[in-house]
C-alpha cells in the first residue's frame, strides 16, 4: 500500500516538475555564453531578422509586409521608435496613426513575428534629427544631443518615463514580441563618447524594463567604433553590410564578447538615397552571397532595410556636410520594394534563407494593385501670399530680427518671412544671407527674383519700390540625423539679412500649414488671388487643387502614383494626407507613392493639393496637369551623372563617415 502511495506521489512530483520547467521556460529569452547562442522559451535560437519602420509605412498595410516578411522565412523583424513622432511637442504624446506603436508590436505578434526593439531616444536611420524631437533646439540652441547636457538628459528621461512601460509590457518574457531592446544607436559613431550618457541610458532602461530584459547595443564593425558605443550591461551587436568575409567583421563582435551570439543588427541590402544622386542599388548576388556566409557562422542577422517604406510628410532626414536631404522615398533598393512589392531581391533572400530555415508552407502574398488614373486637371487656387489667411490663421509674428523656426516654436515645413522695401531698388541690388535653412524663395510683391540655397547660394539680386513686400519663404527639407553637424540643426532663417549692405529689420513671420486646405476650404474661404507672377524662369509659390479621376468600380480605389513630370519642386497631399515632397527635376525620384488608404472610395471627391515653389506650365487661367500612374519611378538619374555611373559601388564601405 505503502509502496502505491509513494509512486503515486513520485509521479505526482515528476508531473508537477516538468509543468514548473515548461513554465520557466516557457515567456524566457536569454543569453546561452557557453552554447554562444540566445536561448527562447528553453531551445536555442537564431533570429532571422528584417527592418521595418512602422512610422514609414501606412498602418493599413503593416499586417501585409510582416506576413510577407514571414512568407520569407525571417521570424523577427526589427523597428525604430522615432521619437519626434511620438512626442511632436514637449509632454504631448501621439500613439495613433503612423506613430500607433502597440498597434504594430501586436501586428507582428499576431503573424507570428518576434521584435527586436531599438527603443533611440536617437535612431539615426535617414529620419528627421535622427528621430529627436525638434523642440529640443528651443530649450536650449546651444544643447549637445546624445550626451550628459542637463537640458537634453531630462526630457530623454521624460520620453523614456512614457516609452519604457510600453516596452516592458510587450516583452517576449512578459507574454510580449519584444526579444530585446537596443539603446541609443552607434553611439561610438558619434564624437562625444559620453560614457555617463550610456550609462544613464542603460540604467533607465534597465530599471524601466526589469532585470530580466536582454539590453544591448549596435555599432560599426570597427573597435574604435564599439568601445564608445557601449557599456556595462549591454550585449555588444555590430553592423556590416555585404562583404566577402563576415567571419572577420564578426571578430570586432569578438573582442567585446568573447562568448555568446554573433550579431549583425544591420546586413545593409541596399543603401540609401539622397535627392541629386543617383537611387542606391546592391547587386542580389552581393547580398545573398554574404548572407550565406552570415547564416553559416550561425549568426543572428537583421537586414536592413527589409522594407524601407516612405519618408512620408517632412519626415525625412539630412546628411552633412555638404548639406544632403533624403528623398521621399526611402525604398532603400530593398527586398520588398517602398510599396511593398515583392522584388527579385526577395525572391532570391528567401532562397538562401532556405537552405537554413524550413521556409513557412503559405503562400507569397500577392503585391498590391496598382491604379492608373491618369490626368488630374489642377487649378490654380492662390499664391502662398495670398493665401495666409488659410496657411497660417494664427496672428503672425512681429521681430526686429528674423526668428528660427523652434524660436517661433515651429517644427517642420515651410515659413513665411515678410518686410517691406525701405528704398527704391531701381537696379539689381545683393540680397545676402548665409542663414536660410534650407530653400528661400524670394519674391517682391509676389515677382520671384531667385533662390537661396544652404551652403549654396547665399546671394539673390533684387529690384523693387520701398514698401512693397520682400518675402522669403523658406523650405526646412529636413534636420540632419548623424554625426556631429546635427548639433547644427535650427531652421528657417537663422541669420541676419541685408539689402546692400544694410540690415534689414521689421520682419512678420507666417508659419505655412498646407493641411488647412484641403477640398472644401477653397470654397470655404473664397480665396482671392491675381496669379503666379513668372520672372527668371521662377513662379510665385502656389497652391494647386484638383479632384482624382478614380473610376467608380467596385474595386477601386488602389494604391497609385504621383507624377509630377513637368512640375519642378513641391509639397503634395491627397485628401488632407501629407504625401511628401516631390523634386522630379532634380531626381532620383520622380514620383509620389499614394498609398490606397488615404483615398476615399470613387463616390467620394478625393482631392490633391499641392504646394509648387518653382514653375508650371500652368498659370492662374490655363489648366494644368499632373498624373496618376501605376508605374513608380525612383531612380531617374539626376542632373550631372551619367547612366553608368552609381553613386553607390557594390560593397560599398558604408562606414565612410562623414
Ligand atoms: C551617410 C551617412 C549614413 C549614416 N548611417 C548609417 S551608416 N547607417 C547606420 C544607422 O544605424 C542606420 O540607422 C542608417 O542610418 C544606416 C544607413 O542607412
Amino acid at each position: 500500500m505503502a509502496d502505491r502511495r509513494n509512486s503515486i506521489l513520485v509521479t505526482f512530483f515528476c508531473f508537477i516538475s516538468f509543468i514548473y520547467i515548461c513554465e520557466c521556460q516557457n515567456d524566457s529569452f536569454t543569453i546561452d555564453y557557453n552554447g554562444n547562442t540566445f536561448i527562447l522559451d528553453g531551445k536555442p535560437f537564431r533570429a532571422i531578422s528584417g527592418s521595418m519602420h512602422y512610422s514609414r509605412t501606412h498602418p493599413y498595410y503593416w499586417k501585409d509586409r510582416l506576413m510577407k516578411m514571414v512568407a520569407a522565412g525571417l521570424n523577427t523583424v526589427q523597428t525604430y521608435v522615432p521619437w519626434n513622432i511620438h512626442e511632436p511637442t514637449q509632454g504631448k504624446y501621439d500613439f495613433t496613426g503612423l506613430a500607433n506603436l502597440e498597434l504594430f508590436l501586436q501586428t507582428a505578434q499576431d503573424v507570428g513575428l518576434k521584435v527586436l526593439m531599438r527603443s533611440g531616444p536617437y535612431i539615426c536611420g535617414e529620419w528627421e534629427y535622427g528621430g529627436l524631437p525638434a523642440w529640443l533646439l528651443t530649450i536650449n540652441p546651444n544643447m549637445v544631443v546624445r550626451t550628459m547636457d542637463p537640458d537634453y538628459i531630462k526630457a530623454v528621461d521624460g520620453w523614456y518615463d512614457v516609452l519604457l512601460p510600453i516596452l516592458k509590457k510587450y516583452l517576449h518574457i512578459n507574454g510580449g514580441p519584444i526579444l530585446m531592446v537596443q539603446i541609443e544607436n552607434e553611439y561610438g559613431s558619434y564624437f562625444a563618447c559620453d560614457y555617463d550618457y550610456l550609462r544613464f541610458l542603460y540604467q533607465k532602461a534597465r530599471t524601466g524594463l526589469g532585470e530580466k530584459a536582454i539590453i544591448y547595443t549596435t555599432d560599426g564593425d570597427g573597435d574604435a567604433y564599439v568601445k564608445c558605443g557601449t557599456v556595462e550591461g549591454c550585449y555588444v551587436t555590430i553592423d556590416f553590410g555585404p562583404t566577402s568575409n563576415p567571419a572577420s567583421n564578426f571578430q570586432v563582435q569578438r573582442h567585446f564578447e568573447p562568448k555568446g551570439p554573433l550579431v549583425n543588427s544591420e546586413f545593409y541590402t541596399g543603401w540609401l538615397d539622397h535627392w541629386g544622386n543617383p537611387h542606391a542599388h546592391t547587386a542580389i548576388d552581393t547580398v545573398c552571397n554574404s548572407l550565406d556566409k552570415i547564416l553559416a557562422l550561425g549568426a543572428s542577422v537583421n537586414m536592413y532595410m527589409f522594407e524601407g517604406g516612405t519618408n512620408f510628410g517632412y519626415w525625412n532626414g539630412a546628411n552633412a556636410p555638404p548639406y544632403q536631404p533624403v528623398p521621399t522615398s526611402y525604398d532603400y533598393d530593398s527586398p520588398l520594394n517602398e510599396t511593398g512589392d515583392i522584388t527579385d531581391k526577395y525572391i532570391a533572400i528567401r532562397q538562401t534563407i532556405s537552405k537554413y530555415q524550413k521556409l513557412p508552407e503559405m503562400p507569397i502574398p500577392p503585391n498590391t494593385p496598382k491604379g492608373n488614373y491618369g490626368d488630374t486637371d489642377m487649378n490654380f487656387v492662390a499664391t502662398v501670399q495670398d493665401a495666409l489667411s488659410v496657411l497660417s490663421p494664427n496672428q503672425p509674428v512681429s521681430s526686429t530680427y528674423p526668428l528660427t523656426m523652434e524660436q517661433i516654436k515651429f517644427y517642420y515645413g515651410f515659413i513665411l518671412y515678410r518686410t517691406k522695401l525701405p528704398t527704391d531698388i531701381t537696379t539689381p541690388t545683393p540680397l545676402i544671407t548665409g542663414g536660410v535653412r534650407d530653400r528661400g524663395y524670394v519674391t517682391i510683391d509676389q515677382v520671384p527674383q531667385g533662390i537661396f540655397i544652404r551652403d549654396d547660394t547665399t546671394q539673390v539680386n533684387i529690384t523693387g519700390k520701398q514698401g512693397q513686400y520682400l518675402d522669403i519663404l523658406v523650405e526646412n527639407t529636413g534636420r540632419i540625423g548623424f554625426a556631429t553637424l546635427m548639433n547644427y540643426n535650427t531652421k528657417g532663417i537663422i541669420a541676419n539679412v541685408t539689402l546692400n549692405g544694410k540690415i534689414l529689420t521689421d520682419w512678420t513671420i507666417y508659419p505655412i500649414s498646407l493641411e488647412n486646405i484641403n477640398g472644401t476650404t477653397i470654397f470655404q474661404h473664397n480665396i482671392k488671388s491675381t496669379g503666379p507672377k513668372k520672372n527668371k524662369g521662377l513662379q510665385t509659390p502656389s497652391i494647386f487643387i484638383g479632384k482624382i479621376p478614380i473610376p467608380a468600380s467596385s474595386d477601386e480605389p488602389k494604391d497609385t502614383f504621383l507624377d509630377p513630370t513637368n512640375w519642378t519642386k513641391g509639397q503634395a497631399l491627397v485628401n488632407g494626407f501629407n504625401l511628401g515632397r516631390y523634386w522630379p527635376v532634380m531626381g532620383p525620384q520622380v514620383t509620389l507613392y499614394v498609398p490606397k488608404p488615404v483615398l476615399k472610395e470613387p463616390s467620394k471627391l478625393n482631392y490633391l493639393v499641392v504646394l509648387e515653389l518653382e514653375n508650371t506650365t500652368c498659370t492662374s487661367s490655363s489648366v494644368c496637369k499632373i498624373s496618376f500612374t501605376d508605374i513608380p519611378v525612383i531612380n531617374k538619374i539626376p542632373p550631372g551623372f551619367h547612366s553608368n555611373i552609381r553613386n553607390i559601388p557594390e560593397g560599398y564601405p558604408y562606414h565612410k563617415r562623414v
